[in-house]
């Protein structure tokens, strides 16, 4: 049992998280190179929170260029227990309409050429990710939103493509296929990377607008979703004070804390000093305690 702190990573709109007690914006130093931008501490009644905005204030960078392992990393470094990242999203599903909410539960990674793990050269890890959200934040985030008034799909898989540009017509089409109900641009390597570092992953996904499956005309476009996204944020922002009011007192452990535990594949004897100097974060609970 332990004291919940929530990593909030803000998507497309969300820069800001909105009223925290004794807020503090901390620039936090990664040893995977430079994060989004400075974090943002605070305190939702007896709830710790820090925030990142995943794209930078101003929204300076591309998916392909969130630096996703800086930001994981310093948030570990700051002692979150969990992650919850918020998206604009694009449906793939009739029934998921423009301004609703859907936790996801499922992911499909399309991306290209991102860093995606913490680990090789030097120490391996091979971490489980069947089911790469966790549940019990997911449902409590899924719930919260419903509290802030949102309607909220419970489960979803999305597909996450590189970008920038949204995608053809023969792919949203072919998404669908593949079983897919919503697309974006950041939730993978995200979660991953999250798992690796044994924080549970959570992902609210608002969306924005069909895609381009659904209507030859009206295609999705960046003004749509920024204004769906600019109508939402403040329900955004009033589930992190929802979610701060129902979690439970006390945060029990999730097998997902110690992962590491059953991935790491090098033996101690083995693991590459350089290589353990930058896991002293994501690892930490396993590495530091090492005679190098
Ligand atoms: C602004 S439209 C495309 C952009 O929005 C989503 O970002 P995020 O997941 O950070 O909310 C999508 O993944 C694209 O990056
Ligand atoms: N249709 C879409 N495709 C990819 N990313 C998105 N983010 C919001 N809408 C999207």
């Amino acid at each position: 049992m332990g004291q919940w702190h929530i990593g909030v990573i803000g998507g497309s709109g969300l820069y800001e998280p909105g009223a925290l007690e004794d807020a503090q914006e901390i620039a936090v130093n990664s040893a995977f190179g430079e994060p989004s931008g400075p974090v943002t501490t605070g305190r939702i009644g007896n709830v710790r929170f820090t925030f990142i905005a995943r794209h930078g204030k101003g929204h300076r960078l591309s998916p392909s260029h969130v630096n996703f392992r800086a930001n994981i990393d310093v948030l570990k470094r700051c002692g979150v227990t969990d992650i919850l990242a918020i998206s604009a999203i694009g449906s793939l599903q009739e029934t998921m309409a423009p301004g609703t909410f859907v936790a996801v539960d499922q992911l499909i990674d399309r991306t290209v050429g991102r860093d995606r793990s913490f680990f090789g050269n030097g120490i391996v890890a091979h971490v489980p990710l069947a089911d790469p959200v966790c549940p019990r934040l997911s449902g409590l985030a899924a719930s919260a939103a419903e509290q802030a008034g949102a309607t909220v799909h419970r489960c979803g898989t999305y597909v996450a493509i590189e970008g920038p540009q949204f995608s053809t017509r023969a792919e949203s089409h072919l998404y669908r296929q593949w079983g897919a109900d919503v697309i974006g641009m950041t939730a993978m390597p995200e979660a991953r990377l999250a798992r690796e570092a044994e924080l549970p992953y959570a992902l609210l996904g608002m969306v924005t607008d069909y895609d381009c499956w659904r209507d030859e005309k009206a295609d999705v476009d960046v003004t749509d979703i920024l204004a769906v996204m600019r109508a939402n944020a403040d329900l955004a922002r009033s589930c992190l004070t929802r979610l701060a009011q129902s979690l439970p007192d006390e945060r029990e452990a999730s097998p997902i804390d110690t992962i590491l535990d059953i991935a790491i594949i090098t033996p101690p004897d083995h693991w590459d000093k350089q290589a353990l100097a930058r896991l002293d974060a994501v690892a930490g609970r396993i590495v530091t305690n090492v005679p190098v």
